[in-house]
């Protein structure tokens, strides 16, 4: 069955992978623009730390974490997903995998990465973030870092989260502290890969 191959094929192609991040964000980033900046520091920043970085290994923010990481002469991953307007991987990509179904993608970003970093990002971006959060909130997942990154673009959200939300009851304030907010690259690369002293050992060699 397709849907099972894909698990299959996913699996296989990422057991080796060792420590590894997530990085989510627009597939609309431009090249140039300070968040593809933003992105490619993540990336380099990821690797110079001993990690893998994970993408969903399209254009944008994908792409520049992508960059980043395969400049910096790690393991630059896409997890790449078949749209109608399909683009293919991005050419940063040195570990590719295409999936048909958006659930079966999303399994390998979380099973294989010690966190996420979100870069800012529309509605694929938010579907992968509160996924985690989701994931991390009912506790299938532990000590799992979720860091937004641009704390402008994210302000927001954080502000209704933290205010209409909180005070509607329908989320407690530890749910809400699962979510980091930073500018700063060297400051979300630690917060992503602090929490790992626990996760490790946990992993498979
Ligand atoms: C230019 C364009 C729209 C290309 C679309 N090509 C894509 N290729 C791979 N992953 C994608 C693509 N679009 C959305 N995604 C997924 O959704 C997230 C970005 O969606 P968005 O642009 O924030 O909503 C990415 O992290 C990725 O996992």
């Amino acid at each position: 069955m397709r849907i099972q191959s894909e698990f299959v094929e996913g699996f296989g192609a990422l057991a080796e992978l060792g420590p590894a991040v997530s990085v989510f964000g627009s597939a609309r980033t431009k090249p140039g623009t300070p968040f593809y900046e933003m992105g490619t520091q993540v990336g380099r920043r990821l690797v110079e730390q001993g990690y893998a970085v994970i993408t969903g290994g399209g254009p944008g923010a994908m792409e520049a974490a992508n960059k980043g990481a395969r400049d910096a002469g790690g393991a630059s991953v896409g997890l790449g997903i078949e749209l109608p307007f399909e683009q293919g991987l991005n050419e940063y990509v040195n570990l590719g995998v295409n999936f048909r179904y958006f659930f079966a993608r999303k399994t390998m970003f979380v099973k294989y990465a010690q966190g996420f970093i979100v870069l800012p990002g529309g509605f694929g971006t938010l579907d992968e973030l509160f996924e985690a959060v989701t994931l991390v909130q009912t506790q299938k997942v532990t000590s799992f870092p979720i860091v937004l990154m641009g704390t402008e673009y994210w302000g927001g959200l954080f502000d209704w989260l933290r205010g209409t939300v909180l005070d509607a009851g329908t989320v407690s304030r530890k749910d809400v502290d699962l979510l980091h907010l930073t500018d700063d690259v060297d400051e979300a690369v630690r917060m992503v890969t602090e929490s790992d002293e626990q996760v490790a050992p946990k992993r498979p060699e």
